[in-house]
């Protein structure tokens, strides 16, 4: 089998969400991709009505094919401190025309405000490794974990855009959807990331610097986040920009012409457009960047700024990731 699946970007391209269809009947929810974590949970009739409004939600009472997961719970918590849990069901999930029949669905008992506030989601599909998932006292699959066994090859690929819809594809490598070739890095899943060595930096038509920068692939967030000397040496070269504590970052002049940003994988160069380096106004007259500092986060993340400018084969087989321009 094969499938696809159209990615339709929120406001600002905040985040990616996908048609995901739970149950007997389907009921079809937009989930955020996230391949930062490992976790499909879904707003559920078990949460408090204050919680649902504005959203969609999984009833497991209504679902045929639904069964308790008897003991499980869950419990997570994403980087910028928000959070849920509650406990899981067994139910049939579909994506892109892809049938897993006993998908761990974890519906949610409580969200934190984030979630309750941002209606583009009625929660998330985890596409990291099985190793951090949050279930408990037993790990349950992710539903590409689960999706393998039907695939011709264990592989699903992002082609995310700025500003209008893209799609993820499971099994298969569409070739209409990047140009030139596709180059790989061997994934490190120790700490159940995409995590790979990226091999340097360049801003705008500077001098490439080689170095090893250790960064995880990450569909889930928004930004670009590297080592504070890359993400000083980036704002160096845009005139009037600052590193605001108020506004949580840099932010720049709105009139600001934004140098790309360079990041080599291996001997390929993934090229950052400087458009899509601003990332949204701010207050009165600056925007904020797409590229912040990883400082205090303890680890670097290549978020949608720069997935969306590529084309990315994310292989579980071995593992590895593989990049060519979008
Ligand atoms: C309201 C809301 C908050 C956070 C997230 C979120 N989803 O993925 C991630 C990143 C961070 C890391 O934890 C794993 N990937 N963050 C989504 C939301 F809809």
């Amino acid at each position: 089998a094969q499938g696809s699946v159209t990615a339709s970007p929120s406001q600002y391209d905040g985040e990616y969400d996908c048609p995901v269809t739970v149950g007997t009947p389907g009921v079809t929810l937009p989930l955020d991709f996230d391949t930062g974590s490992s976790d499909l949970w879904v707003f559920s009739s078990e949460l408090p009505a204050s919680e649902r409004s504005g959203h969609a939600y999984y009833t497991s009472s209504s679902s045929s094919t639904s069964k308790l997961d008897s003991g499980e719970t869950w419990d997570i918590s994403y980087g910028d401190g928000s959070g849920a849990e509650g406990n899981i069901y067994i139910d049939k999930v579909t994506i892109g025309g892809i049938t897993v029949t006993s998908q761990a669905v974890e519906a949610a008992e409580s969200v934190s405000s984030e979630f309750v506030s941002d209606t583009s989601n009625d929660g998330l599909v985890g596409f990291a490794f099985d190793s951090i998932n949050t279930a408990s006292p037993n790990h349950v699959q992710t539903w590409f974990g689960n999706a393998e066994a039907q695939l011709a090859s264990p592989v699903f690929t992002a082609n995310l855009k700025k500003g209008k819809a893209g799609n993820y594809n499971f099994g298969y490598i569409d070739s209409s959807e990047y140009t030139g070739s596709i180059t790989y890095a061997t994934i490190n899943s120790a700490n159940g990331f995409w995590e790979f060595s990226a091999s340097g930096y360049a801003v705008g038509s500077g001098a490439f610097s080689s170095q090893s920068i250790d960064v995880i692939a990450d569909t889930g967030t928004t930004l670009i986040y590297l080592p504070a000397a890359i993400v000083k040496a980036y704002y160096a070269k845009v005139s009037g920009s600052s590193n605001s504590a108020s506004a949580g970052g840099y932010i720049f002049p709105c009139s600001a012409t934004l140098p790309s940003l360079t990041i080599g994988i291996g001997s390929y160069k993934a090229v950052v457009p400087g458009t899509f380096l601003n990332y949204a106004p701010n207050t009165g007259s600056t925007c904020f960047g797409g590229l912040q500092s990883n400082a205090g986060i303890g680890l670097s993340i290549l978020g949608d700024v720069f997935l969306k400018s590529q084309f990315v084969v994310f292989n579980q087989g071995v593992p590895k990731i593989g990049f060519a321009p979008g």
